[in-house]
């Protein structure tokens, strides 16, 4: 068996980081790269095969397209000539199965696959939505890829894959977002860039895992930092007040409508 990536960048990296230390070996997994250095890289760091978008593909059970959606016209008309009828997965935002099904000629076999960077070490979230074409085996290869880089979110309506982008697809980075913002906090308190760095980072390890361990929800939990009359309640009503709040789900609604957008793009952009 042979999954072959098509694009070796961020997601593809994180991916593969996380198949490998989870049971795939070097040779069931390839890389179609344009990139020199970062096939070099690729090969260094993992041991896998790469090859440049000129070169032929190794006959493959599924092709994971992980390119930018802007590329996908090009790259999709580069691969359609190898494509035969392997599995295709795509991981990409906002690019739907029918306008992915018409840049492959009416290729069916489509799983749209939403992962995040945790993937790197196996913390991943991703969703999922497959149509009906695909086979109880493609299901499974997509499930075993998925389970060794986190957890799964199986969808019924492929709408739902907007939200998803909106939400675990784009939200590692809102996270680390509060993440550096916190570090300038410490920073702005007088601390060095070692010590700001620890106080943040260790702040949100600690929230995290006991969130995770607990059984209060994370409304409760905020409710035990908070002592009335003291420091924590004078914090959040100032994010109150700036309704930091509101903005975090303003702003996960603009990347889900992003997403839309996205796919009419994409959509537009097919030949008649
Ligand atoms: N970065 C993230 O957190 C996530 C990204 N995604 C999706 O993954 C896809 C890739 O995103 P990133 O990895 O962040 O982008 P990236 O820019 O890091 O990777 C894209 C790679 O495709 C390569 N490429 C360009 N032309 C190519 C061709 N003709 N053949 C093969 N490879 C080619 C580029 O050189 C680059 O290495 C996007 O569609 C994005 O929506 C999905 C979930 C999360
Ligand atoms: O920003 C993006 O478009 C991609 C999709 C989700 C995370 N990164």
């Amino acid at each position: 068996m042979i999954i072959t990536f098509i694009g070796g960048g961020n997601m593809a990296t994180a991916m593969i980081g996380g198949m490998l230390a989870q049971g795939f070996s070097g040779n069931e997994i390839h890389v179609v790269e344009p990139d020199a250095a970062k096939r070099q890289a690729l090969t260094q760091q993992y041991g896998i095969g790469t090859s440049a978008p000129s070169e032929a593909l190794p006959a493959s059970t599924a092709i994971l397209f992980a390119v930018k959606p802007q590329q996908f016209k090009a790259v999709t008309a580069e691969v359609l000539p190898q494509l035969g009828n392997a599995l295709v997965i795509s991981i990409a935002a906002g690019i739907r199965i029918d306008t992915l099904s018409k840049f492959l000629a009416g290729h069916q076999r489509i799983i749209r696959v939403m992962p995040n960077t945790p993937a790197l070490v196996q913390a991943g979230i991703s969703g999922v939505f497959a149509n009906e074409s695909v086979t109880a085996e493609d299901r499974a290869l997509t499930q075993r890829i998925l389970a060794s880089i986190g957890e799964q979110v199986w969808v019924e309506d492929e709408a739902q894959i907007d939200g998803i982008t909106a939400i675990s697809g784009s939200g590692p980075a809102y996270i680390f977002y509060f993440m550096e913002a916190l570090q300038a906090a410490a920073r702005a308190q007088g601390f060095a860039p070692d010590v700001a760095h620890q106080l943040a980072y260790q702040t949100f390890a600690g929230a995290v895992k006991l969130a995770l361990s607990s059984e209060d929800d994370a409304g409760t939990l905020q409710q035990k930092v908070t002592s009335k009359g003291g420091t924590t309640e004078r914090a959040i009503k100032a994010l109150e007040t700036s309704q930091v709040r509101s903005t975090i789900i303003a702003a996960a609604s603009a990347a889900a409508a992003r997403s839309r957008e996205l796919g009419e793009e994409l959509g537009r952009d097919i030949e008649p």
